[in-house]
């Protein structure tokens, strides 16, 4: 039986980075007959248009049923006036939800071909490895909401920041377990001076660090974290952290690698994993065909690793990515002179040279 994988390509230039992923693992399936079979899947605003809803059932229940999904991105201006509650956004929340995908991978490592694009120093930026470990399906993203119309005509909103323990236990187990077979450091980032939620997570992970003697485990307060991400990266080994702040640090992070269009993630829960580039839909860069593709194709190597095992085939991706960036390929995001300019489909191509 064939290894069904959801495509959702979303948005913007979703279209474009998933298209690239795809043709990168079509390749590396001849090579290491890993029998990959795809369908096609809409969602965000692009599934508004078509059926109302940026979530239609089909896409969900194909995804819940999937071996592995590959997303885009979902979200555009276009759609800013919508209802709250559809718009394109709630269809990636709606499938991190539906598929309990409890935990977000994002790795950023800055490859020594990329340290010059780092607006950083080079030497602030050589080395850097980190692991963010994001909880995705709880915290302020999916507490209580309320845009209200008050007696004098203004509004009133709020967002409730929700976390019980055992949602925190199982995230922060996970980022313990992730360590184990990295420097094992843990840095558990929350606001515990200020906010309760932060205080129970900070609890909740002192408590389940006890059970991982060969961890050191810190504590550090958010606004901290973001500076030291900037002046000191090489601390960190993983950083977990709550659904709002990991969004947050982890786009800050991915300028330690040189450019958000780089940046994979695997989302992962009990059964179905979804794997994504960590941005957006880049509405200003959507159809024109110069979005980088690696971010994708990077998170269709995690896809091979998590979800099939196929260790052998992800690392042949990775290799082959990187390669193309020694080689000198350079899409607009990482372009300077003295480089070979690529739009999407030379991107694309330079990596499949070297599967
Ligand atoms: N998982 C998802 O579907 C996500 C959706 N969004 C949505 O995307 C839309 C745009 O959001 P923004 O804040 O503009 O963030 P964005 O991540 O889409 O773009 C931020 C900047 O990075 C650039 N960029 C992003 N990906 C790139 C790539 N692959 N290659 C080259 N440059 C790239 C864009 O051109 C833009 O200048 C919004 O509707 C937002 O809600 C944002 C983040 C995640
Ligand atoms: C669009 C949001 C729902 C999510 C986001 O920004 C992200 O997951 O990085
Ligand atoms: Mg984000």
């Amino acid at each position: 039986m064939p290894k069904q994988i959801v495509v959702i390509p979303g948005d913007g230039i979703g279209s474009e980075i998933t298209a690239a992923a795809v043709a990168v693992l079509q390749k590396i399936d001849k090579k290491h007959g890993l029998d990959l079979a795809y369908s096609y899947y809409d969602a965000g605003g692009t599934a508004y248009d078509k059926f109302g809803v940026p979530l239609p059932d089909d896409t969900l229940n194909a995804a819940k049923n999937a071996d592995a999904v590959l997303f885009g991105a979902v979200g555009g201006d276009k759609w800013d006036d919508v209802d709250p509650q559809l718009r394109p956004e709630r269809a990636i929340l709606g499938l991190r939800k539906g598929l309990g995908l409890y935990a977000n991978l994002r790795p950023v490592q800055t490859m020594d071909e990329l340290i010059a694009y780092s607006p950083l120093k080079p030497d602030i930026v050589r080395g850097t490895d980190v692991l963010i470990v994001r909880e995705l399906i709880g915290g302020i993203y999916f507490g209580d909401k309320c845009e209200q119309e008050t007696y004098k005509g203004t509004v009133r909103a709020w967002d409730l920041e929700n976390y019980s323990i055992p949602e925190v236990e199982r995230i922060v187990d996970l980022a313990m377990q992730a360590a184990m077979k990295r420097k094992g450091r843990v840095t558990s980032v929350d606001k515990a001076n200020v906010l309760a939620t932060s205080r129970l997570w900070r609890k909740t992970a002192t408590k389940i660090a006890e059970k991982y003697p060969a961890i050191t485990l810190e504590h550090m307060y958010v606004d901290n974290c973001a500076m030291q991400l900037a002046i000191k990266p090489t601390r960190f080994d993983v950083i977990v952290t709550g659904n709002l702040f990991g969004d947050i640090l982890s786009d800050e992070a991915a300028v330690l690698g040189g450019s958000i269009g780089l940046m994979p993630s695997a989302s992962i829960g009990k059964e179905t994993s979804l794997y994504e580039p960590i941005h957006g839909s880049a509405p200003d860069i959507a159809g024109k065909g110069i979005a980088n593709p690696l971010g994708t194709i990077l998170s269709a190597a995690l896809l091979l690793r998590y979800s099939f095992n196929a260790e052998a085939a992800a690392v042949d991706i990775e290799n082959a990515v990187k390669k193309a960036l020694a080689d000198g390929y350079r899409t607009a995001d990482l372009f300077s002179d003295g480089f070979k300019k690529a739009n999407t489909a030379d991107m694309t191509q330079a990596v499949l040279a070297n599967i």
